[in-house]
């Protein structure tokens, strides 16, 4: 039999374990509460760009978790056009920090071996580094999970910690397995959402955008001209003799050409311009900020770009090519003077003289740039 001070001890021995066993009970409740949050908001995710701020920021935050980081395996580019990061921050993931996109799923695959599961244990530099995309210093333990899509890795999520007892290779596996399954399928969706978005406002022949795309765009325009002050110009750009070239050669033959013509645009001209195709072989082209001498000079050197060599048409096929350009101007003065006029009069305006311009440049023998009066 126990005295009664040793039934006093026994029994705040045991309310202090149970005490302390509600504690955790309650952390892990508020812990589920908080991922149960963020697996919503994953699910909800509607761009690419929310759904990897979320797994680099949110979930560092959330789960108070020293080093976070995402590597996608990006072969076509296609997350870095989405992410818009310029080529030299892909390796780097740009303003996203902790991301990287890789070129193919090698490094995942040595990594993570021949059957891809979530792996937690002590950080190893050597092994571990690379898939740190930030500074690793202090990491004593690490969760790596590979991301995988019908059987294929694209991808993987590492946790690091300071703390060498926070992910132990006994801790069990299926809940970070459910959290993998689910962030690669939130992946896929954005991924597909984006496409689809893009397939809205894109020109399915040419891939660049469509004339949809163009008038929204050209809104957009002219109201931050007016706004800056900034003179902005409008090109319009049509295949000279374009039906003889589908009548020799045939309409592959004619639709490879307007592919490759809207390549040689697209490669003379900056990040923040637009063109688009406006129908049949006429391409319209926006560049803001830019001034008409250099207007002139990048619609010489596209104009250049079409007839310095014949086209590829088909693996036996080239073809001679050459484009006509009608250019007009949204002046400063004229887009502030013109307060009054509404966007969509200013826009109407603007395309109808580049469209005047190029009516000109056919008639006065093609292949050459005017200027709208
Ligand atoms: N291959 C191909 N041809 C197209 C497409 N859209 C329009 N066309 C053809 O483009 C040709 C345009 O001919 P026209 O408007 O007479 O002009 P053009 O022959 O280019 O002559 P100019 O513009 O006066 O130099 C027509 O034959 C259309 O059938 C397309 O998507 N693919």
């Amino acid at each position: 039999m126990l005295n009664p001070d040793q039934l006093q001890a026994e029994n705040q021995q045991l309310r202090r374990q149970l005490d302390s066993l509600l504690r955790e009970a309650r952390a892990n409740e508020d812990k589920m509460q908080r991922f149960e949050l963020l697996e919503h908001r994953l699910i909800a995710a509607r761009s690419l760009a929310e759904l990897v701020r979320l797994l680099l920021v949110e979930y560092k935050l959330a789960f108070d978790i020293d080093a976070v980081s995402l590597c996608l395996v990006d072969a076509e580019r296609e997350a870095a056009r989405l992410l818009e990061l310029e080529p030299a921050d892909i390796a780097q993931g740009g303003i996203f920090e902790g991301l990287a996109l890789l070129d193919d799923a090698q490094p995942l695959q040595a990594l993570f071996g021949e059957q891809p599961r979530p792996w937690l244990g002590l950080f190893q530099a050597e092994r571990h580094r690379s898939g740190f995309c930030g500074d690793t210093a202090g990491l004593k333990s690490v969760a790596l999970l590979p991301l995988l899509r019908h059987g294929e890795l694209i991808g993987s999520l590492q946790f690091g910690s300071r703390d060498a007892a926070r992910y132990e290779p006994s801790a069990g596996t299926k809940f970070l397995e459910r959290l993998a399954g689910l962030i690669a399928v939130c992946l896929d969706s954005a991924l597909n959402q984006e496409r689809l978005k893009q397939a809205g406002i894109t020109d399915a022949l040419t891939g660049v955008h469509n004339r949809r795309y163009f008038e929204h765009r050209c809104q957009i325009e002219i109201s931050e001209a007016r706004r800056y002050r900034h003179p902005l110009a409008c090109m319009f750009l049509d295949i000279d003799h374009f039906k003889r070239i589908n009548d020799q050669y045939g309409h592959a033959a004619g639709d490879a050409v307007l592919r490759r013509v809207g390549q040689l645009i697209r490669s003379q001209m900056r990040a923040g311009d637009t063109i688009a195709r406006y129908g049949g072989e006429e391409f319209v082209l926006l560049l803001p900020r830019c001034p008409l001498g250099h207007a002139r000079d990048i619609a010489e050197r596209i104009r250049g770009a079409i007839s310095e060599r014949p086209l590829a048409a088909s693996s036996s096929q080239q073809v001679a090519v050459t484009a006509s350009l009608g250019l007009a101007m949204l002046a400063p003065q004229a887009a502030s003077s013109a307060a009054d006029a509404s966007g969509s009069a200013l826009a109407a305006q603007l395309v109808a003289q580049a469209d005047r311009a190029l009516y000109q440049a056919k008639e006065a023998g093609r292949n050459r740039v005017v200027m709208a009066d």
